[in-house]
């Protein structure tokens, strides 16, 4: 199973590269791979596995946290209605998006990044994304509030993108204008 240990940390030159599209059908290495992000996504927020291997808790993981340059994503996340979202993903693309922003009020955070650096993260409060389920399903989802939020947080990690690179770097912790927060 992955622990923390695996996950690669700011600096790393995997976390600024543009990952490779991934071959379809899926590699039995792809999806071995892409099974162990879900596992640990899903193991660090069980409290007592994630007690017992000391991982830090997660609502998604990108392929390239664990040094693999890959468009695999992994996100395992309750929304505001506490409706589960679950999806083991690989060339996660968004389509379209709405003008609207929305911005998560605590901020955000990275398992990549070990300090806590302040300030709102701009997002687009709508998208409509295409990607491929481990099953080799074409997906189309259309999403909104925290899961759009983690949707685009992963897909940045695809595109070398960290959180802190939306960060207003004038006001950092003034709303983003006409933005919806969510708390
Ligand atoms: O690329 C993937 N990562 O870096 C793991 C991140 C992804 C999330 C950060 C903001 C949106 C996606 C992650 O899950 N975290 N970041 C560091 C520690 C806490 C944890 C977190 O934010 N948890 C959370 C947030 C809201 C509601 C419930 N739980
Ligand atoms: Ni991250």
């Amino acid at each position: 199973m992955l622990t923390t240990d695996d996950i690669i940390k700011d600096g790393h030159p995997t976390l600024r590269k543009v990952a490779s599209e991934v071959k379809l059908p899926l590699s039995n290495e792809d999806k071995e791979t892409l099974e162990k992000m879900m596992e640990y996504v899903q193991n660090s927020q069980d409290p007592e596995v994630s007690a017992k291997y000391k991982l830090r808790p997660g609502i998604g993981l990108a392929a390239p946290q664990i040094n693999i340059s890959k468009r695999m994503i992994a996100i395992h996340v309750h929304d505001e209605k506490g409706t589960l979202h679950s999806y083991s993903l690989v060339n996660p693309k968004i389509i379209s998006h709405s003008v609207e922003k929305s911005y998560l009020t605590t901020g955000e955070g990275c398992l990549s990044v070990d300090e806590n650096i302040e300030g709102f993260v701009p997002r687009y409060a709508r998208i409509t994304v295409k990607a491929t389920s481990i099953t080799g399903e074409e997906l189309k989802l259309r999403l909104k509030g925290l899961v759009a939020v983690v949707f685009q947080h992963e897909i940045d990690h695809l595109n070398g993108i960290m959180f802190y690179d939306h960060i207003n770097k004038q006001n950092p912790s003034t709303p983003p204008e006409d933005a919806t927060p969510i708390e």
